[in-house]
């Protein structure tokens, strides 16, 4: 995974398709695909509930985006998956499966990470590491809505990626801090927009939208709607991922600069 530092452009959101009006479907044409209402408000209730118990023990201590990891773990020192720790997805997790718009076996995730944002926090601009896992990444919301941000990562600006810290202290249970603000910015026109994740709704990140784009969330702890300061409340997320086989890992995109 790679962070990329981002210019304060104005955003701006080109429309969708509607693949579906109830529920809503929305396709955008970088590839990202909005399914909302994927879950329900009880499935939702759920999913706080066991994620609550599953980190009960370290409550308290975890002040920033907790994360729990099921399948192979992710490891924020390599952005890949750990070769040793694994705990399998609960029922909860797994009756998602069947209904995920999987094309084929690729698209069917084997490692899941359940995040918690309290109001304020968020996760630096990156692309999920292409060598690692499948096209397909998904990202389901619940809690509350929040805003993620989406950039077409130019080649002038890959020039300023960070690279992942690979000696990071808390071992692959903990995210990475957030980073440290951008020492300059970078005056690059680029393509960027904010994209609103409601609650329950779930979010397909595929082709140049999953390949080229960063995808991130400002940590704030309010929202500008119109004139008004919305508040954020606690929003979890949950990102499912297909580890690629030993034999397909490597990636021959065409975004080289932001491929890893
Ligand atoms: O919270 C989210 O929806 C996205 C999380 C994410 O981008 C990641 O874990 O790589
Ligand atoms: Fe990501």
């Amino acid at each position: 995974m790679v962070e990329c530092i981002l210019a304060k452009i104005q955003p701006n959101h080109p429309p969708p398709t509607i693949l579906s009006i109830d529920p809503p479907i929305h396709e955008f044409s970088n590839g990202l695909i909005l399914m909302h209402e994927f879950i329900t408000k009880e499935e939702e209730e759920e999913m706080i509930r066991e994620y609550h118990i599953a980190t009960a023990s370290r409550d308290g201590r975890v002040l920033k985006r907790g994360a729990v990891h099921y399948g192979p773990h992710f490891d924020y020192t390599t952005f890949a998956v750990s070769k040793s720790a694994s705990t399998p997805p609960p029922e909860y997790l797994t009756r998602l499966l069947s209904r995920l718009p999987a094309r084929d076996d690729r698209d069917i995730p084997d490692q899941y990470t359940l995040q918690h944002y309290p109001p304020g926090t968020g996760i630096p601009p990156h692309v999920d590491t292409h060598s690692a896992f499948e096209e397909t990444i998904y990202s389901l919301s619940f809690g509350a809505s929040t805003r993620m941000d989406f950039k077409l990562c130019g080649e002038k600006e890959s020039r300023r990626l960070r690279l992942p810290k690979r000696s990071l202290g808390g071992g692959s249970e903990t995210p990475p801090p957030p980073p440290s603000p951008p020492v300059e910015t970078i005056e690059e026109k680029a393509e960027e927009w904010e994209l609103e994740l409601p609650a329950r709704s779930l979010l397909l990140m595929r082709g140049p939208s999953r390949y080229g784009y960063t995808h991130g969330i400002k940590g704030r702890k309010h929202d500008q709607a119109g004139p008004r300061l919305v508040a954020r409340q606690d929003r979890y997320s949950l990102t499912m991922r297909k580890i690629k086989p030993a034999e397909r890992i490597g990636c021959d995109c065409e975004f080289s600069h932001v491929c890893s």
